[in-house]
């Protein structure tokens, strides 16, 4: 062989900063596949055949794939190969060849077993494990991680026309195994039960994400009713089949309540349809009825497919290969009541919608000085009156979980209304749940509600039942988050799936999104509606998600606030202080009035420090809370005790200890951003100097950005991305109607990127642009070859409009109209960029419910902090050496923050001198590294790694 001129594109070149690995290779194919050797003087490494006249070279270098770059690879031949652990993979190398098909036939030809699997979303590579157990990519594009799939493989457009199955036929003659195999499943999806919004997410996100793992991609349409139907009902899905799907209400696939289902004989057709259509994954997605359902039929599938056994309806191939049912579920459902998750996708916005109507219900009822009985969804389950009732702060709720006698719900019904009207309230709000009972489980109505207020306090009375309007809609930013996510995770969960692993359901506990027990799930939900069937509320109530029952809790305490005895004992009262610092955030005064209100409920005394650091140091801004004053507020946006960005170090700090020790106050809550860590930072500094901070204090994040160290939320960027996901969604329309229309969308959140990566996951934006990544040029020469291929492709036939997401911050130069300018130029007319600013009104305007219940729910938490700490702290006052070094006293300056699956208050001394990157104001950790990668991946978007 005599070694060529290496021009890359002529020769396979094989990068490696392994030696050994490389070394390990070169072996492989000198000795096993019988390539001949040749070296130059630089060490390089040429391999090649005469007859095939393929060249490899080998060569150290830092162009092989980045370590991240790796993990992608290999995660991606954990699907294709079946390699059960990608850890396992140590090192992937890869291959730039001339001619892939070529090679498949050498080495093929070569008869030693080289397994070879071809990517079915990069039909460009194939991968192999060679007998070495490296495993070996080969690519025809220089970098395997820059080829933009979707577009690039799709071809032009044709609605009939599967995309993927015909881009892929090329390889169909290698490693294909009939689809059968646990490298490469048939997954299908499906949504049953009452719709959901978001459960166009979870489909969107199951048929890209497996597409995208070299699986196929199948929809049953109709829920259960599809299923035994069969044929049409179960159809393959491409990648832009449900290229619009993420914006839209309701389920483009169609669900049903299917009785026959509920029928052995159902299910053993549905199970013979499965099989026929090659199905060998099936991810559900509906209520706590639905997945009773699938887990029956996981139950039973060894009986149901022996049964078509022993018939001949199936023959014993068949019977092999489907003998163990891969099913998953994703609970879809506006109840929320499945166990063993926080939220059900489908459930926050629906309580969206009922806080929409019932804040537009406060006006005419205030008007008139009228009450309102609002009936709300859900048969069994409580959760949307219970929410609904704190995001309004309604008067009263009715829930099937804490039923009362007759009586005895009338009566304090009637108590708590009255007392709130003695004390100035013009309007009453009571939610009803569908499925309130009394102890005795009669049904109670909108209607008996109603007949009780106007008898017994003769309130002119109105009822709204809300009904469908409940469930209609597109959904929310957190049910097109949760939606998308569980759907990924759905799909690695069945292709992780052996005839071993139990059924997995997919949950979510606090922020994290997490594989639970199917079975497990359905027997707690089970057992709950058992309990409640046997009166046994108690243990109804102990079955329940410990957050509903800490909602309940504060429920309750913020209802009795300030009128009933408060529940402390005189000598455990304390006066807090309460103070908004920074820019305004969604649930700013939904955590103030709950704070204020749970306060007055244990008999602390809450006080107002209006207008931040700068008012009380400026004005002595110090204000009793009064009930009356701040009832409504959790339904208010912005923040009505003033907020201002000034820490105490940059007004007065020695005038602010003054007032502390005038109020004598016993605990301090700050709500707010960064600026608002920063205070709490230099409050925690100053103990030594001024005892009158030598206090609990607590920060409840609250910022758009994001950016506090310590938590993975913070109140208010729910609202911010709701706001800018509705704004993305009238800009989408308008560039999708127009055809061929980028628009750059700019973002706001300082150094963070959070709210751009999320709003482009909602949206489904084609890139996002953040402060941590910044803009490199290649990344942008690429995204711009991909929307001049998305656009040549769709010109004309389809409606997608595109957009871009870009933080303000995410570079200097290149500003969102320079951005603009750059692609207008590079489209030389084949299509335009636009700019679009939302600006402030990211700042949103009415409070997101998610916002407005996690601002009550953290504000209880951080005054039980205060009531808890007090006393790791006050021993020191008035003490001469105070313990600056004493973790536990340090503690009790504490940031409230989401930490995956747990809410914990953590030190700020910790956070501010450990994990805080202060110049750029950010923590140096952030959460979302993953939900970028799937946001990309989901619209078919390489990303260079830095
Ligand atoms: N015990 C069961 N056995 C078999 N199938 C069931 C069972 N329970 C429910 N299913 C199937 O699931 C379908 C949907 O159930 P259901 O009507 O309870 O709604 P869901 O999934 O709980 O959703 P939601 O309550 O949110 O509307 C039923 O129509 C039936 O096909
Ligand atoms: O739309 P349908 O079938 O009447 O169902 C209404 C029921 O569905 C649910 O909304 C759940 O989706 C229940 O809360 C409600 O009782
Ligand atoms: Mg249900």
């Amino acid at each position: 062989m005599t070694v060529p001129v290496v021009n890359g594109s002529s020769c396979l070149s094989l990068y490696g900063q392994n030696k050994d690995l490389l070394l390990q290779a070169i072996n492989f194919y000198t000795n096993v596949v019988g390539f001949t050797k040749e070296s130059d003087e630089s060490g390089t490494v040429y391999l090649g055949s005469d007859e095939s006249k393929v060249i490899i070279k080998l060569e150290v270098s830092d162009k092989a794939p980045s370590g991240s770059e790796v993990k992608q690879i290999t995660e991606r031949l954990v699907s294709l190969l079946g390699v059960n652990d990608w850890r396992s993979i140590e090192s992937c190398i890869t291959l730039m060849v001339k001619d892939l098909n070529q090679l498949v036939v050498l080495l093929e030809d070569s008869n030693y077993p080289v397994q070879i699997s071809p990517n079915e979303l990069y039909p460009d590579e194939v991968y192999t494990v060679d007998p070495l157990g490296n495993v070996v990519g080969f690519t025809v594009c220089f970098n395997p991680l820059t080829v933009n799939p979707p577009v690039k493989k799709l071809g032009p457009w044709k609605p009939e026309q599967d995309s993927m199955s015909a881009s892929t036929s090329e390889f169909s003659k290698i490693g294909d195994n009939g689809g059968t195999s646990k490298k490469r499943r048939n997954i299908a999806v499906m949504t049953s039960g009452g719709d959901s919004p978001g459960m166009n997410a979870v489909v969107f996100a199951v048929v890209r994400a497996a597409i995208f793992r070299g699986s196929k991609a199948f929809c049953v349409m109709e829920g259960y009713e599809g299923l035994i139907r069969g044929s049409d009902y179960i159809k393959e899905m491409n990648w832009q089949d449900v290229r619009s799907y993420l914006s839209e209400g309701g389920t483009n696939i169609g669900t049903a309540r299917c009785m026959a289902f509920k029928e052995r004989k159902g299910r053993l057709t549905a199970c013979k349809n499965l099989i026929e259509s090659g199905i060998d994954a099936l991810i559900v997605c509906g209520g706590d009825g639905s997945l009773t359902g699938a887990d029956l039929f996981r139950k039973e599938w060894p009986s149901l497919i022996k049964e078509l056994k022993d018939t001949n309806a199936i023959n014993e191939e068949k019977y092999e290969t489907y003998k163990h049912l891969n099913i998953c579920g994703v609970v879809g459902s506006i109840d929320n009541d499945m166990a063993t998750t926080d939220a059900t996708v489908g459930a926050y916005s629906s309580l969206a919608r009922i806080c929409q109507a019932i804040d537009y219900i406060d006006a005419t009822a205030n008007s008139h000085s009228r009450a309102f009985v609002v009936e709300v969804m859900g048969r069994h389950c409580g959760w949307l009156a219970l929410m609904a009732g704190i995001a309004t702060s309604a008067d009263y709720i009715l829930i099937p979980e804490k039923p009362a006698s007759s009586k005895d719900w009338q009566k304090q019904m009637c108590e708590i209304v009255q007392k709130h009207r003695a004390k100035g309230k013009r309007k009453t709000i009571v939610i009803v749940a569908e499925g309130a009972i009394t102890l005795d489980l009669k049904p109670i109505s909108s209607k008996d509600v109603k007949d009780i207020l106007v008898n017994k306090l003769g309130l002119d009375t109105r009822v709204t039942v809300l009904g469908h309007v409940q469930r209609g809609g597109t959904a929310v930013a957190y049910d097109r988050i949760l939606g998308t996510l569980q759907g990924v995770e759905a799909v690695k969960a069945v292709l992780d799936c052996t005839p071993e692993t139990p059924s997995p359901l997919i949950a979510i506990t606090e922020n994290k999104v997490v594989r639970k027990s199917l079975v497990e799930a359905v027997e707690i939900t089970q057992s709950v509606a058992t309990a409640i069937e046997e009166r046994n509320f108690e243990k109804a109530m102990s079955l329940r998600e410990t957050e509903f029952v800490e909602h309940l809790n504060n429920f309750i305490s913020m209802n009795s606030a300030n009128h009933n005895e408060p529940t402390l004992p005189v000598e455990k009262r304390k006066k807090i202080a309460i103070i908004n610092i920074g820019a305004p955030a969604g649930g700013m005064n939904s955590a103030v009035y709950s704070m204020a209100t749970y306060c007055m409920s244990k008999g602390h005394t809450p006080y107002a420090i209006y207008n931040g650091f700068t008012g009380l140091s400026r004005h002595e801004s110090v204000r009793l809370m009064d009930w009356l004053d701040i009832e409504g507020w959790t339904s208010i946006g912005g923040s009505e005790i003033g907020t201002n960005r000034a820490t105490p170090d940059e007004t007065d700090i020695g005038m602010i200890a003054y007032y502390f020790e005038k109020y004598q106050f016993d605990g301090l809550i700050l709500v707010g951003g960064f600026e608002a860590f920063v205070s709490l930072d230099q409050l925690e500094k100053a103990r030594s100097m001024y005892p009158a901070f030598r206090i609990p204090m607590v920060l409840i994040p609250a910022t758009i950005s994001n950016n506090v160290p310590g938590t993975e939320y913070s109140l208010g960027s729910d609202t911010c991305l709701n706001v800018l996901m509705e704004y993305c969604d009238v800009v989408k329309l308008s560039a999708s109607a127009t055809r061929g229309r980028v628009f750059i969308i700019e973002v706001q959140g300082g150094n963070s990127g959070y709210i751009a990566t999320f709003a482009s996951l909602v949206s489904g934006a084609q890139a996002s642009y953040v402060p941590e990544e910044g803009i490199a040029l290649g990344q942008l020469e690429m995204d711009i070859s991909s929307l001049k291929e998305a656009f040549s492709i769709e010109r004309g036939i389809s409606k997608a409009g595109k957009l871009i997401l870009k933080s303000t911050n995410a570079s200097k130069v290149l500003t969102t109209e320079v951005l603009a300018d750059v692609v207008n130029q590079e489209a030389n007319g084949e299509f335009d960029a636009k700019t679009a600013i939302p600006g402030h009104v990211q700042q949103g305007g009415l409070p997101s419910p998610i916002d407005r219940t996690r601002g009550a729910r953290f504000s209880i938490k951080a005054v039980q902090y205060i009531e808890e700490t007090f006393d790791d702290i006050h021993p020191y006052r008035y003490e001469m050496n105070f313990p600056t070094d004493d973790k536990k006293v340090q503690a009790t300056a504490a940031v409230l923050g989401v930490e995956s699956s747990h809410l914990k208050f953590r030190s700020i001394r910790k956070l501010y001198d450990f994990e805080t990157e202060l110049t750029k104001r950010m923590p140096k950790k952030i959460s979302w590294n993953e939900v970028r990668d799937i946001a990309d991946q989901l619209v078919g978007r390489t990303r260079l790694q830095k």
